[in-house]
């Protein structure tokens, strides 16, 4: 882990928005390295941001108890009855588990949920088949972020574990895509990087009949590939393309199924599929700064963390 030290200076006092998808959470191993990677990020002088998925943990739930799961261009149909389980899995089990996981490394990790603090207002979206409008029940798009609780948790030294729920401004609480409140956030935080851990090693150029991966892509060329994604990359493409469309200077996806893969996205070569804004692009050292300089020190307790996250 040490040899990503060099290449993590670059991105000191910048502000890192990481998706942690339901898919790749496959082990306990894999989520406990995923911890650790992000207190490393966290003691590199990063602020990372951790917003979490759970498609297939809020399925599982739902086979329990009887309930459907069906989706329409890669987002969750939700009934009321569904989005209960949505935010029990989301906000009571996943969350729970990932703050669980990071605080094993020291006092770092806050769980919230786009409700605490108004920090997301959620608009109702539709799906588009062939060109129409398709009601598909509770499912929000990110209308406003408010970043200032998860700013202040930053500028306490905390790694703030976001949950895609949002409240609407009529009051009704929706289910947002993870992947579509990790853009808005990342947006909205002038966020330096997006990045998006999943379980392919990137966009597939022709999926699903050959695993060539689009290494490097601009905005205009994502934007003409859209139309033609299937179900799950839609929306995390969709998601690049807001980020980096929103300022944020690159947005990846990355094979979360490879133990320390966060780590070594920033320890070479880009891994994955890279998605960078059309025209130049301001150096990283003149970005920095969503967080006040001085107040992000560690917090108590921190030492822990380089020989619980292997460091040494
Ligand atoms: N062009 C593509 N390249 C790679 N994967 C694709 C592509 N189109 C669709 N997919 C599917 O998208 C899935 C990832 O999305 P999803 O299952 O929603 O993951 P996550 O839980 O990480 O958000 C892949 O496992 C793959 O089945
Ligand atoms: C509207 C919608 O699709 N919401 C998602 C929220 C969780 C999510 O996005 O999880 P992944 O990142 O693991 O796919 C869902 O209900 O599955």
């Amino acid at each position: 882990m040490l040899e990503a030290l060099p290449w993590l200076e670059r991105f000191r006092g910048s502000t890192v928005v990481i998706k942690f998808g339901g898919n790749a959470m496959v082990d306990a191993e894999l989520k406990a390295a995923f911890a650790q990677d992000v207190v490393f990020l966290r003691y590199a002088g990063l602020h990372p941001v951790v917003v979490h998925g759970g498609g297939p943990q809020i399925n599982a739930q739902l086979d329990r108890l009887g309930l459907e799961s069906s989706f329409t261009n890669g987002l969750r149909v939700t009934t009321p009855e569904t989005m209960d389980v949505v935010r029990m899995v989301l906000a009571g089990q996943v969350q729970r588990e990932l703050v669980g996981l990071v605080n094993e490394h020291g006092p770092f990790a806050v769980g919230l949920t786009g409700e605490d603090a108004r920090t997301m207002t959620a608009v109702k979206r539709f799906a588009v088949v062939d060109g129409e409008q398709v009601d598909i029940g509770l499912v929000g798009d990110v209308a406003a972020i408010d970043p200032s609780l998860v700013r202040a948790l930053l500028a306490d030294g905390r790694v703030p574990v976001v949950s895609s729920i949002a409240r609407g401004a009529d009051g009704q609480v929706y289910n947002v895509n993870a992947d579509t409140a990790a853009a808005a956030l990342a947006g909205a935080l002038g966020a330096e990087m997006l990045m998006m851990l999943t379980d392919v090693a990137g966009l597939y150029r022709e999926w699903p009949t050959s695993d060539e991966v689009i290494r490097r892509l601009t905005a205009g060329e994502l934007a003409e590939l859209i139309p033609g994604l299937a179900s799950g990359m839609l929306p995390k493409m969709e998601g690049c393309l807001r980020a980096v469309r929103s300022g944020v200077r690159s947005a990846r996806v990355l094979d979360g199924r490879v133990r320390h893969g966060l780590l070594r996205a920033f320890a070479g070569p880009v891994v994955g599929t890279e998605v960078v804004p059309d025209g130049p692009v301001e150096p990283v050292a003149e970005r920095r700064g969503p967080v006040p300089a001085g107040r992000s020190g560690p917090v108590r307790g921190a030492d822990r963390v380089l020989v619980a996250a292997g460091a040494t």
